[in-house]
């Protein structure tokens, strides 16, 4: 079953109790925070009291993406504050193979991240040991950008090199709507994570319920 993931970045902040709530009625699997440092992106987002104030609300996984630099430094908040799965990027973890054993050593699951000019092949080494895999399909910072279509090559390079014998989820973030979809499952996507699709859709439940189908 392909995980829905809707992205906070696009909610209404001063409404975010009841746009949780409106997403969670419509079958949402996940919530995805966007935390953003300024640095590794130059936008600046939410930190861990969010993440708190969030698991404090609602009981869906809470699917946090770091795009931020150092990412070492701030993993044990984020897992101390409730985040279910975390996810770092590739490009801003020097030692990656280290970044996600501090994340799995707290027992939650590990994702790693790449921008869309960075190559699958470049997570051989590093497939074996991760929950999930990110394939950015916009460049991050922000929300509501046009989608990179090359994502869904690589969506199905990745999934042909993962391992028989382990679970790897596949997420998508950026630009996935009711139109594209389809398509990105097709290619192998296990999540979506879409904002501005579902936020900016006057139906969020409708909204939903057509990623899923
Ligand atoms: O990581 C992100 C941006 O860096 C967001 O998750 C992503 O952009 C989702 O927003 P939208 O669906 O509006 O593209
Ligand atoms: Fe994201």
């Amino acid at each position: 079953m392909v995980k829905i993931a809707p992205s906070l970045l696009a909610a209404n902040i001063l409404e975010l109790k009841s746009e949780i709530q409106i997403i969670e009625d419509a079958g949402a699997h996940w919530l995805h925070i966007d935390v953003m440092d300024g640095h590794f992106v130059p936008n600046i987002t939410f930190g861990p009291d969010y993440v708190k104030a969030i698991n404090n609300l609602s009981n869906l996984t809470l699917d946090v993406h770091l795009m931020i630099e150092n990412p070492e430094l701030y993993i044990p908040k984020f897992a101390e504050n409730g985040a279910d799965i975390i996810t770092v990027h590739y490009e801003s973890a020097i030692h990656l193979h280290r970044v996600v054993q501090m994340i799995k050593s707290y027992d939650i699951k590990a994702g790693v991240a790449i921008n869309p000019a960075t190559n699958v092949e470049n997570l051989r080494y590093i497939l074996n040991e991760v929950d999930m895999i990110l394939i950015m399909s916009v460049n991050p910072g922000f929300g509501g950008q046009k989608f990179i279509k090359e994502a869904v090559e690589k969506i199905k390079h990745l999934k042909s090199m993962l391992p028989s014998e382990k679970d790897v989820e596949i997420q998508i973030d950026g630009g996935v709507n009711g139109e594209n979809a389809s398509e990105l499952i097709s290619a192998g996507a296990t999540s979506l994570v879409a904002g501005s699709y579902i936020f900016k859709s006057i139906d969020k439940r409708k909204a939903i319920e057509s990623l899923m189908n």
